[in-house]
Parts: structure tokens; sequence; C-alpha cells
């Protein structure tokens, strides 16, 4: 890659790593892609990744794939498309074979009901998303028209959306279906708007059978957007075809979006998707790692399902990371290789339980008193000290409230907790040689 290629694709990566929604969706996701070519004629910027499961989660995630481009668009000031290859595909030619990479549907071949693992989290999304897709092609019917989907990221609700689309495609090929991110419906209104082709686009969105509109949040703010997508929404409702929305909250929460659209959004039917729980993250890393091929012990699966709680998103990630060590250093996986890998990412160190007993112990050895003194009503400063540090610590280490605190130093009143803490703060402030040893006291009793 030439010098300014270089520096121009270090500044999109700089972007890029202040944009992720954590260090750990950059670690896993970005970090190790490269930029192989810019095709100014298609306006596409073609970036590898090392290993073809990266390919495929960047490839079929729409937020990850809009953050890059969005970081490409921040730093150039022009409307690339970014299309992942993993290295080997990008040593064939290019601009020859791109077609090939153009992806064929808008739906992920994966996200459909069969791959979906069903647990308390998301039971209910799931069976009114089967529903919704199984009533929708029986005209004798009721179908909730909309389905609204709503919850956190990374938790299926792209996946139960475009499942519904592969159901209704695969039972009724003749069913136009269409799945859109409200950002690309946008992005199209506005181009129409400017090409005077506003007719071409309201023919495209009213004329399908099935439209899912992807994070729908995003067009409050818009207001051409809304008014569009009013008239749409309209017209696909009143001739019963049915729409699925999904968004980050539910319709009454999403702030500056229309009365009219609130309303019309919950006319159907809304439900969420939480968190899952362990047995789910348990099966659903099973499920992901026997579609891969791998073989992954019951103990590495659990300790991932435990370390990893936030969403499946960073689960699935976690689980690549771990097959993709495991493949490029051919090495068996082990909980002890998945800790390594996960090290870096994900807090996997179990947490230690820290007590007034340890807090005692630590601080009477190093003040050189005996511990049994640090409970006992001796005044003098040598012992009332050190006591007072015991009980700041307490405070700030343990969950343990003042009363409780005070009756585990020898039956003490709250107030004389709430006065030691105070004391030590005060000179701590004042004294850094006593601020640095309680801290050091503080991450003694941590380990
Ligand atoms: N219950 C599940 N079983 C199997 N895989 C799941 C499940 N839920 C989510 N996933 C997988 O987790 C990943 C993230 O899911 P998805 O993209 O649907 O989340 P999302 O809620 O739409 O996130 P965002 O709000 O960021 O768009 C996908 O690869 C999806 O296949």
């Amino acid at each position: 890659m030439d010098k300014d290629l270089s520096s121009l694709w270090s500044e999109i990566m700089n972007k890029l790593e202040q944009q992720s929604m954590a260090s750990v969706s950059f670690n896993t996701w970005y970090k190790d892609m490269k930029l192989k070519e810019i095709d100014e004629e298609e306006k596409i910027f073609y970036v590898t990744v090392p290993i073809e499961f990266m390919k495929t989660r960047l490839t079929n995630n729409s937020s990850q794939l809009r953050l890059v481009k969005k970081c490409i668009q921040d730093v150039t000031k022009v409307d690339y498309t970014p299309i992942i290859l993993t290295e080997d595909e990008s040593n064939v030619s290019l601009k020859k074979e791109s077609n090939n990479f153009l992806p064929k549907s808008r739906l992920n071949q994966k996200y459909i009901f069969e791959n979906f693992v069903v647990g308390k989290s998301n039971e209910f999304a799931h069976a009114a998303s089967l529903a919704v897709a199984e009533s929708y092609l029986n005209p004798h019917e009721a179908h909730s028209n909309p389905l609204f989907i709503y919850g956190g990221v990374g938790l299926g609700k792209t996946h139960l959306m475009q499942a519904i689309g592969h159901f209704v495609q695969s039972q009724d090929p003749s069913k136009k279906v269409l799945y859109v991110t409200s950002e690309q419906f946008t992005n199209e209104l506005i181009n129409s708007i400017q090409t005077n082709k506003n007719e071409a686009f309201r023919n495209k969105y009213r004329r399908v059978d099935l439209l899912l509109i992807d994070d729908i949040q995003f067009i409050a703010d818009k207001d051409r957007t809304q008014e569009e997508f009013f008239h749409t929404f309209n017209e696909l409702h009143e001739s019963n075809r049915q729409i699925v929305l999904t968004s980050d909250k539910p319709p009454k929460d999403i702030k500056a979006l229309e009365e009219r659209l609130i309303s019309r959004f919950a006319w159907g039917l809304v439900v969420d998707i939480g968190p899952p729980d362990l047995e789910t993250r348990i099966a659903i890393l099973r499920s992901k790692a026997e579609s891969e091929g791998f073989n992954i012990p019951n103990n590495v699966i659990n300790f991932i399902a435990e370390n990893v709680k936030s969403n499946i998103r960073e689960l699935e990630g976690a689980l690549s990371r771990v097959m993709a060590y495991s493949k490029l250093t051919t090495s068996e996986i082990s909980e002890q290789t998945a800790a390594i890998v996960l090290k870096d990412l994900y807090n996997t160190k179990k947490e230690k339980v820290i007590n007034t007993q340890i807090i005692k112990e630590v601080v009477a050895k190093s003040y050189k008193v005996n511990i049994d003194d640090i409970d006992s009503k001796k005044r003098t400063r040598s012992i009332a000290y050190p006591r007072q540090i015991a009980m700041y610590i307490a405070r700030e280490l343990t969950d343990l409230s003042l009363p409780k605190i005070g009756e585990e130093f020898g039956g003490r009143d709250h107030s004389t907790v709430i006065h030691a803490y105070n004391k030590v703060e005060r000179d701590m402030e004042e004294d850094t040689s006593l601020k640095i040893k309680i801290n050091n006291l503080m991450r003694e009793i941590k380990e």
C-alpha cells in the first residue's frame, strides 16, 4: 500500500476505535482489518480480514458495516461502500470478481428460525415472530400488524425479523419481501428526491408484501423521512400487507418521533428481547460451535458463557476469537487457552469476595498491631488509627452498610464509622504518602 493510503487507513482505524461501542468490539472485529484497494470508479473500499468468520460477521451485521462505512465517509468525505474479503479472496483480481462479492439478497442466509436459540429472554419475541410469519401466509387469520421488536444491542432483533422474511419467502416465493435499515430507507429517499425519482421510490416501497425495517429509531428527527414512511405504512397496512420494525426502545420512548407514528407502531404487537441468561448463552454457544464444525469442550463453553454476558454479538465474537486462535495456532481448545484469548477483552478473572476479616489481617500486619486490637476498645493512636484505616477500606471495598461495618469492628456505632471514613479521606488528601500506602493495602486485599 502506498504511504498515502496507509495513513488514510490508519486515520479511518483511529476513528473506528473511537467510535466502537467498546474496546472489546474494536479488538474483536475491526483491529485486524486492512485496506486492500480502493475502486474509485465504483466507489468501493476493499477491506480484508484474516479469517472467514470475521468476514461473515462483518458483512452480515448491518450496524457494524454501517460503522465502517461511516468512518470511511467521515475521513474521506466520499460515500464509499466497504466490501469485506478474506485475505485469500482478495488475492484474486478484485475488479473482475467484484460482483461476486456483492450481496445478492438483502437477507442474511443464517438468520432463519432454525438457527435461533429460544430462551426465557426471547421466547415471547420468537413466538410472536413465528406467529406473524405463519398467520400472514394464511389469508383467513388475523395477523398482528405491525410487529414491533425492541431490545438492546446485539440481542437478536435483526435475526428474528429476517427469519420472518425467510419463512414467508420460502413458503410463498411470489411474496415480495424487502429488508432495509431505516438508514437505507432514508438515503434512498434523499437520493430519489435529488434525482427526481420520488415516484420510483414510492412504487418500490408500496408494492412490497412484507416490509422489514431495521433500527426504525433512526428516522426520528428526520421530518421528511417520517412523512414518507407514514404514507408507506398506511398504504401497506390498509392493504393488509405485513410490516415488521425493530428498534432499541419501545415506540413511546423514541424521542422526536411523531405522535402519529408512535400510535401506529403500537397498533399491532410490541415485543421485547432481553439479555440472555446463562443457560441460553450456553445453548447459543453450543449451536454456533456446532454450525462451524468445532467441537468445543463443555468447560470452555461454560467459561465463555460465564464471562461474556452483555449480548449475543459479543458472545459470538468471543467464540470466534477462541476458534480462530485454535485454528491459527493449531492448538487444542481448553479453558486455559480461552482465558488467554479473552483476557484482554473481558474481565475473566473471578472477582474475589472481600470481607472485613481479610481487611483487618492486611491492615494489622502492615501497622504491626495485633489483629484482636483492631476490634478492641483500646484508643491509643497506634491502634485507633489502623482501625480507622481498616474501616475506611471496608467501606470502599465491600457492600456492607455503615451499621454492619460498625458491628464487625467490635460492635461500634455507625457514626464512628463515618467519622473514621471522613478522617482518613481527609488525611489522604493532605498526605500523599498515606494515600499511596492505603491504595497499596487495597490492592493487596483485592489480589
Ligand atoms: N437467540 C439467538 N440464537 C442464535 N443466535 C442469535 C440469537 N440472538 C442473536 N443471535 C445472533 O447474535 C448476533 C446479533 O444479533 P442481531 O444482529 O439480530 O442483533 P440486533 O438485536 O439486531 O442488534 P443491533 O441492535 O445491534 O442491530 C447475530 O449473529 C445473531 O444471529
